[in-house]
């Protein structure tokens, strides 16, 4: 489903990556390592279409994801290492406001379902500032109870600031996305309870 042929990624002046060919199908969970700065944010940057590589292609069910962009993302859910929050704005709003861009139809009653789920339901009316790392953290994370129609979860340390019980559940969510035939590609610096370990793919393989 998503193919990556010889990839390179150039920052500066400065060459993170290349030679990445590899490809992923349906029902995996493909845990993206290696030391920091060794490029993970942002090979997932170009998977996503957020950032150019330097040389070679990512395609999505065969089509180039630079030319078939729409339909791409209309598949894809990207959840960036940072909460992105508007401090101003409560949880719902957040949520509501996230869904918008990223083009997803906007339901109040599946968005308080989805923060609830999460365990934000005491936290529905909060301005974003005063919530805990944790707590700015599951806004985010609560896309994911919207997306099941999204075969393609790529998700950047979304475990972090997370609680032991937040992270339990988060990893069998994942695993319940790729047992009904999505895609998760993460990055993660901590062990995560996965049921079955996910496939890894260590950049430092071909960083240079
Ligand atoms: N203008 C630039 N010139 C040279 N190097 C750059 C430039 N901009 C970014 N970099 C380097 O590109 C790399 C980007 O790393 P990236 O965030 O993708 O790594 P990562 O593997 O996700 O790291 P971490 O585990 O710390 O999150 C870093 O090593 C950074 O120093």
């Amino acid at each position: 489903m998503l193919e990556v042929k010889d990839l390179a990624c150039l920052k500066g002046d400065r060459l993170l990556f290349r030679g990445l060919t590899m490809s992923v199908d349906s029902g995996r969970l493909l845990r993206v390592a290696g030391p920091n700065g060794v490029g993970k944010t942002s090979l997932l940057r170009i998977l996503c279409g957020l950032a150019m590589p330097e040389y070679g292609e990512v395609r999505w069910k065969g089509a180039d994801i630079r030319k078939e962009r729409d339909d791409f993302h209309r598949e894809l859910l990207y959840l960036g290492h940072a909460a992105a929050l508007n401090d101003m704005l409560t949880p719902l709003e957040n949520l509501r406001f996230a869904c918008t861009a990223s083009g997803m139809p906007v339901d109040d009653r599946a968005c308080i379902e989805a923060l609830e789920r999460i365990g934000l339901g005491a936290q529905l009316d909060l301005p974003a500032r005063v919530l805990s790392q944790g707590q700015r953290r599951r806004v985010g994370l609560a896309r994911l109870f919207l997306s099941a129609s999204r075969t393609l979860w790529v998700l950047d340390e979304p475990f972090t600031a997370l609680d032991v019980l937040a992270v339990a559940d988060l990893a069998s969510t994942l695993s319940a996305h790729c047992e009904a035939g999505g895609i998760v590609m993460l990055t993660t610096h901590q062990d995560a309870p996965f049921e079955n370990p996910p496939s890894v793919l260590d950049l430092a393989e071909v960083a240079c």
